[in-house]
């Protein structure tokens, strides 16, 4: 795309997210307006201190997630359940009864943030798993192995080899999401595998490379889970992500975290890009001269993946520089998003 015919403003159908978290209580109240004002529907994940494991405990959720919405700001939480060893398969089909919730969440035991609840052994999920293959009830999945052995920049890669090639050969009709996925193994095994089974990637993870963690020091709000990969990586996902291909879709896995939790002597995985995620993504987009395929990803393959109609409405992005907060309220505390302090090129209007 020359200088010449790049768009000052861009207007596609309105977003969804396919990857959020929105914590709980004041936590919850202080986030949600950022994400209700960039998307109109999100996928929440589970993950709460204790875990949402039950129909029950996300009605309850949805419930406190809709109290906390800004009056005038149209937003439809799409909820999650936790998966656990001992999650009963009849909670697979009282969850499909429900119209709001949409997937079943895995994360490998001490995985990542706030995941000592989940699974230590797929096999003991098995009956749990044929459940949601029957009723066709996606499975997202945190795709890293916890092996201390393993190198954490290769978690992602073994994971495949280890888990989802032996999950996906027994229950081939299991929709799957690989969430965030970080490397190009896992956007070559999503692209070419067989069966249903889409992925999400975050902005971070298209901007950024794992240098940016150490540029000039050590700098934490850079630092989730998935770990940014190599340079080779982020251009796999980059090509995914702008191919054009149904399977991949937006998921910002906008993780909050208070600045405390971060910047300390063992600091908390997550970004904080709720703010200004479609500027980020259009930033990305942007760089790969593929903004045309922006729509897709942001706001048609995901709703295609999950059954559910494309929004109506639109939003615009416009090329105009403005610049992040340093800080941003968080409950009682203060939030440091990613790009703190730093310009973006396109504002959302
Ligand atoms: N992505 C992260 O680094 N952190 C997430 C958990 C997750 O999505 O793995 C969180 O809940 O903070
Ligand atoms: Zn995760
Ligand atoms: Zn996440």
């Amino acid at each position: 795309m020359s200088s010449i015919e790049t768009p000052q403003t861009i207007t596609i159908t309105r977003p969804d997210d396919w990857h959020l978290h929105l914590r709980d209580g004041a936590h919850l109240a202080s986030v949600v307006q950022h994400s209700a004002r960039q998307f109109a529907r999100a996928i929440v994940m589970p993950n709460l201190k204790p875990p949402v494991t039950t129909v029950a405990a996300a009605t309850a959720y949805r419930e406190r997630i809709v109290a906390a919405l800004p009056p005038g700001l149209k937003f439809e939480p799409l909820m999650t359940l936790y998966l656990t060893d001992n999650t009963d398969p009849d909670e697979i089909r009282r969850a499909q009864d429900t119209d709001f919730i949409h997937a079943v969440k895995l994360y490998p035991a001490g995985a990542t943030t706030n995941s000592a609840a989940g699974v230590t052994d797929l096999k003991k999920c098995y009956k749990t798993l044929e459940a949601m293959q029957e009723v066709e009830m996606p499975l997202l999945v945190h795709g890293e192995v916890t092996d201390g052995d393993i190198d954490l920049f290769d978690r992602e890669a073994v994971f495949i080899e280890r888990v989802m090639r032996p999950l996906r050969r027994d229950l081939p009709e299991l929709k799957i999401v690989f969430e965030h996925i970080t490397t190009k193994d896992a956007a070559q095994y999503v692209a070419e595998a067989e069966g249903p089974i889409g992925a999400t990637i975050t902005a971070h993870h298209l901007l950024y490379n794992r240098n940016e963690i150490f540029r000039g020091g050590i700098r934490p709000h850079y630092y989730c889970l998935p770990v940014l990969k190599r340079e080779e990586h982020r251009l796999a996902l980059l090509t995914a992500a702008t191919s054009g291909d149904e399977r991949f879709f937006l998921g910002t896995d906008s993780a909050p975290h208070a600045i405390g939790a971060k910047e300390t002597s063992c600091g908390c995985a997550g970004c904080y890009t709720a703010l200004h995620a479609m500027e980020l993504y259009a930033t990305a987009f942007e760089q790969a001269g593929a903004l045309d395929k922006l729509e897709a990803f942001a706001s048609l393959n995901g709703p295609a993946f999950y059954g559910l109609p494309v929004n109506e409405g639109t939003m615009t992005l416009k090329r105009e520089p403005w610049t992040l907060p340093a800080t941003v309220p968080f409950g009682e505390s203060q939030l440091v998003p990613l790009n703190a302090g730093e310009q973006v090129n396109w504002k959302m209007l």
